[in-house]
């Protein structure tokens, strides 16, 4: 099947006076997306990062989105993940269960947690394999510019050093065209071993959040958003990330500051 270059969607950068005003907008776009997709196509596919992320996303979880969301039509994925038991603090499953998923009644067999008996390698492969039999079964479609599956909704963080996902600035991840989803045994952020899903899938999506939080944030927010990154460097992971639909920028006083 033959498909056409990736075409860049719009982005948009939105800025609020505190990290509290980005998680209350945070909240109500993503309940608005989730209430247009459930409409349109009877489900809502949304691919959660670790980190900051799940805190930002709290007040989704509250009332009155907590009431008013159809969190039966949500299907839940990872971007990355800690290579580490489930239980284990460094899982951005555990995560997302204390912060989200044990607060709102989306069924568990949609929830699509890492095989964590599995190596790195084995775990990638696994989870390309199960998004692979979910679009054979038409619970996921594909993007029919890239052929690679589409996710509703990605909600990423970004490190200081302008990662996303698992996809580190000096390692060769970031390149792959081709898998889905791969893996990365040296991580430079603890722990080591993780899985991360490709940008061709990320960049698949039909809207992407970028949330984007905190001082220590602002000096890779100003190179990221094209104001600041030096001639001839290597781009920063999270330059990469477009949406086919829209890619938008959630950024508190802090991390704007530089801009
Ligand atoms: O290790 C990771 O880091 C990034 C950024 O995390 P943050 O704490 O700086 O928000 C996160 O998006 C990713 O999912 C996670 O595995």
């Amino acid at each position: 099947m033959a498909f056409t270059t990736p075409q860049k969607g719009k982005t948009k950068v939105l800025k609020f006076d505190s990290e509290e005003d980005v998680a209350a907008a945070l909240a109500k776009y993503t309940a608005d997306l989730s209430e247009k997709s459930v409409k349109e196509k009877g489900s809502f596919s949304v691919v959660l990062s670790g980190g900051t992320l799940i805190d930002t996303l709290r007040k989704l979880v509250e009332s009155s989105y907590k009431e008013s969301v159809d969190w039966s039509k949500w299907l839940i994925f990872w971007v990355d993940e800690r290579v580490v038991p489930l239980d284990h603090e460094d899982s951005n499953y555990l995560l997302a269960w204390r912060g989200f998923l044990s607060k709102v009644p989306i069924p568990p067999s949609n929830v699509y947690a890492i095989n964590d008996k599995l190596s790195p390698e084995g775990a990638a492969d696994e989870y390309e394999e199960r998004l692979k039999l979910l679009v054979e079964s038409k619970v996921l479609p594909v993007s029919n510019i890239t052929g690679f599956p589409k996710f509703d909704l990605m909600l990423l963080g970004m490190g200081p050093d302008g990662h996303v996902a698992s996809l580190f600035p000096s390692h060769h991840q970031r390149y792959e065209k081709k898998r889905w989803v791969t893996f990365i045994t040296d991580s430079p952020k603890p722990p080591p071993p993780r899985i991360t899903f490709t940008f061709p899938v990320i960049n698949s999506a039909s809207d992407i959040a970028m949330v984007i939080t905190g001082a220590e944030l602002a000096d890779t927010t100003k190179m990221a958003l094209g104001t600041g990154i030096a001639p001839g460097s290597t781009p920063l992971p999270c330059t990469e990330v477009s949406a086919e639909g829209e890619l938008t920028w959630f950024l508190d006083k802090d991390a704007a500051s530089k801009l």
